[in-house]
């Protein structure tokens, strides 16, 4: 017998009403016809997508946690529909270490009430061969902070290590020397002729993540390792990569892969005029035109927020010293459906975008697709219901947003995790609301 079963859902495919018969944790009917189970849950006639999948979150924790922890981490990524993340590295200590590694995943075994899986720091290839063994979910190379000459002693390591393992590389695509110069240049007339916030912009341009981009493509192919380019955020990145397909440059078993930001793809950098350093991030927001926007999507694997939360005074300390990142784990479903009610995203994009590709990506077994034999982890949809964000009841610590005033339609009303119900309406289940 069924531990539960869902009555009335809409699968995308057909937009026809189902029986998902959920066992173990795992899906394990899928019926036109009644099932049996220990509860039922009437889920009247709304469509059902896969669990979503963020491939690209900051929980901050260890170190960090004033900012974000994985506890409120994981509830933010419930509410908005995640049923599964991938953690980012740059936490103090960062996950650079065997121990370090191990850690933080006992930090997310005890506070995470969904799915997670690790993103490893590099450090010596002594500890990149142990942590290998581990399984992260890819070696993250942060290209703004490195030389050339350095980012390629990391590719060259993880080639060493590669030649048994298929760990992709992921790769934060800003060329440092680049950022430099314009920086210095754009401050030398700041003395001059003072700045606002959009010269952030400006000192991190669409050049310098082309360079950035171009230099991962060569190394990846030098050293035959397959890439995963984060928060792509301009027309001449994309462009570029397009054009490597058409020449089938990767035609070998080097796979390059891409995925977006919610605010890469909704604004430009005039959001700097009206939210000045709250809206700032790397890379930052791209002038209009130079911007990727919904149509893009069609060349992109997949959604990434880049979760990025910092605390209010951080974000408030002028267009240098500011902290940069936004966090998106609340506002990404609905801003998506808006797209798609708007006619400008194609609805069976979302599930591919935001929970299939990132789990054929990064090997995350079983999840990612509603199949008999599938993790249960889903999401409810109610594509029809309108309504504004309120920061404030967000589970995330981080209260700021840039679409904090924006009206959406279309949004998750219910997320299943391992075949368990953790949110209702905007609620994290009372069990895990009293933990820890
Ligand atoms: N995106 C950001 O602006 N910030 C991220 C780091 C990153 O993803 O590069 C952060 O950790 O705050
Ligand atoms: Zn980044
Ligand atoms: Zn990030």
């Amino acid at each position: 017998m069924n531990d539960l079963v869902l009555k009335n859902c809409k699968l995308i495919e057909s937009l026809e009403n189902h029986y998902i018969g959920i066992d173990n944790g795992k899906i394990s009917e899928i019926s036109r016809q009644p099932l049996k189970a220990d509860e039922e849950v009437d889920i009247k006639g709304k469509i059902i997508l896969p669990g979503l999948i963020d491939p690209h979150v900051h929980f901050r924790d260890p170190g960090l946690t004033y900012k974000e922890s994985f506890k409120t981490g994981s509830f933010a990524a419930a509410h908005g529909g995640f049923t599964t993340i991938l953690d980012m590295p740059n936490t103090i200590p960062p996950t650079n270490t065997v121990k370090t590694f191990k850690e933080k995943k006992k930090i997310g075994e005890n506070k995470s009430i969904i799915n997670f899986g690790l993103h490893s720091g590099l450090n010596d290839l002594d500890e990149i061969k142990k942590i290998a063994k581990l399984n992260p979910a890819s070696f993250k190379i942060f290209m703004d902070l490195y030389d050339d000459f350095e980012i390629e002693k990391m590719f060259e390591d993880i080639s060493i290590v590669n030649k048994t393992k298929k760990i992709p590389i992921t790769l934060h695509c800003e060329n440092k020397a680049n950022i430099e110069e314009n920086t210095n240049r754009i401050k030398n007339l700041e003395c001059t002729q003072g700045s606002t916030a959009i010269d952030y912009s400006y000192a991190r341009n669409s050049e310098s993540e082309y360079l950035s981009v171009k230099y991962a493509v060569d190394l990846a192919q030098k050293y035959g390792l397959s890439i995963h380019i984060c928060h792509l955020s301009s027309k001449k990145s994309l462009e570029y990569l397009k054009s490597l397909k058409l020449k089938s440059i990767h035609n070998s078993n080097i796979e390059i892969t891409t995925e977006i930001t919610p605010h890469h793809l909704l604004l430009d950098n005039s959001s700097f005029n009206k939210f000045g350093t709250f809206v700032k991030t790397n890379p930052p927001l791209r002038q209009k035109g130079e911007n990727l926007t919904t149509k893009s999507l069609i060349d992109i694997d997949m959604i990434g927020t880049d979760h990025a939360p910092h605390r209010i005074d951080e974000k408030q300390k002028g267009i240098w010293d500011s902290s940069p990142g936004i966090p998106n784990l609340e506002t990404v479903l609905p801003l998506l459906l808006t797209e798609v009610n708007r006619g400008n995203i194609d609805l069976k994009m979302i599930p591919k975008l935001m929970s299939e590709n990132p789990a054929k990506r990064f090997g995350i077994e079983n999840k990612g697709k509603i199949e008999v034999g599938y993790d249960a982890d889903l999401v409810i949809i109610d594509l029809k219901k309108e309504g504004k964000f309120n920061i404030d009841n967000f589970y995330t610590k981080a209260k700021y947003s840039p679409f904090g005033n924006f009206n959406y339609k279309g949004i998750a009303t219910m997320t299943i995790c391992n075949g368990k119900i953790i949110m209702i309406k905007d609620n994290i289940e009372d069990d895990y609301n009293n933990s820890n």
